[in-house]
């Protein structure tokens, strides 16, 4: 084999092996025209290379995002150096259909995608490769173990029967909220609320209208509130809230509204139709209170006096009598 014939033989296969790799490869000269387009590019997009061939790349693809790639792409021209585009930063450069088994869920082709300088042999880059890999398997592998972290990480912060933040999660967001009001000295309140005699009701009507009781409570309690208020189970018939921005006069407004929401609604076991009541202690941040224990043991020392001074009420801990705050 001569050197000559040698040479074209080379050049044949690395034709062949660009025009069969399973990774696109496009050359685009200096004013995008499409100078090659192998053949993943063909089997994916549906266009053949006699088509396009010096055709302008942002022409035939209408739907690639010009503005966005096109300056990529100059910045490949200017600098002489790669670019990267990860399929986090944007899904797809080429909207191509996903058509693997194992993958089916996805609807389109996660894309990395590399855009290379071609040098000449003067030095100067008249033209860009574009190199496409398909990562839709890397991709939704990482999207659904996201999915399933999140979805852990949300059973890990949430009671089951109410759907409130548990009680772990509640006093992190409730520390979290105490450092925040207290270095920005802004208005807040915390308020503990229990449902009165609830013992008495899992007793006569049994646990699982307990459960009903506890939760429609709790969805009256969620529904009260605003986005920056963060309410919690703190225990089994008992929750807690961090009201944002609330002086005690406004907490108390708020804990009086949902009191008397709360005694109206009739609940059903069997033949029996009864009601329940709530009663709440309010604590709003003031400089007596030197951290996020305290707070939350002033509220429930006011919840206290509320069940003391006969239930289905709202107590201010700063109204009541220096004597019974010591108890
Ligand atoms: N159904 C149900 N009951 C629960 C749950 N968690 C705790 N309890 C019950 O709630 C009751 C709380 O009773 P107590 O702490 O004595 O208070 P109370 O009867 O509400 O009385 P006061 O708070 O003083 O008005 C107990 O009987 C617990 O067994 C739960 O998830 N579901």
């Amino acid at each position: 084999m001569s050197d000559n014939t040698h040479h074209l033989s080379e050049f044949h296969w690395l034709i062949e092996m660009v025009q069969t790799i399973e990774v696109g490869i496009v050359v685009l000269d200096r004013n995008y025209n499409i100078k090659l387009w192998n053949g993943f590019m063909e089997n994916h997009s549906g266009v053949s290379p006699n088509i396009l061939k010096d055709q302008n790349l942002f022409q035939h693809f209408a739907d690639l995002d010009t503005e966005w790639l096109k300056k990529k792409m100059e910045s490949v021209f200017l600098l002489k150096n790669r670019a990267f585009i990860s399929w986090e930063q944007r899904p797809f450069v080429f909207c191509f259909k996903n058509y693997r088994p194992i993958t089916g869920r996805a609807a389109h082709m996660y894309q990395n995608v590399t855009l290379q300088p071609l040098v000449s042999l003067t030095g100067e880059v008249s033209h860009i490769s574009m190199i496409i890999y398909d990562v839709t398997d890397i991709a939704m592998n990482k999207l659904q173990l996201n999915n399933v972290n999140q979805t852990l990480e949300h059973l890990s912060q949430t009671d089951e029967l109410t759907q409130l933040n548990n009680r772990r999660h509640w006093q992190h967001c409730m520390e979290r909220e105490y450092e925040r009001f207290s270095r920005y000295n802004t208005a807040s309140s915390l308020v503990m609320l229990d449902i009165d005699h609830f013992k008495s009701i899992n007793d006569r009507f049994g646990h699982q209208i307990g459960d009903v009781v506890i939760q429609r409570v709790a969805h009256m309690l969620s529904q009260s509130l605003r986005e920056t208020d963060c309410a919690g189970r703190y225990g089994g018939e008992e929750f807690a809230v961090v009201l944002a921005n609330t002086n005690s006069k406004d907490a108390i407004s708020f804990t009086e509204r949902l009191r008397k929401r709360v005694e109206q609604v009739e609940f059903m076991a069997d033949d029996d139709v009864f009601r329940v009541t709530v009663s709440f202690g309010i604590c709003d941040l003031n400089d007596d209170i030197k951290d996020s224990i305290s707070w939350l043991s002033f509220a429930d020392k006011a919840l206290y006096r509320a069940k003391l001074n006969g239930r289905n009420r709202s107590v201010i801990y700063r109204d009541i009598s220096g004597d019974e705050k010591l108890h």
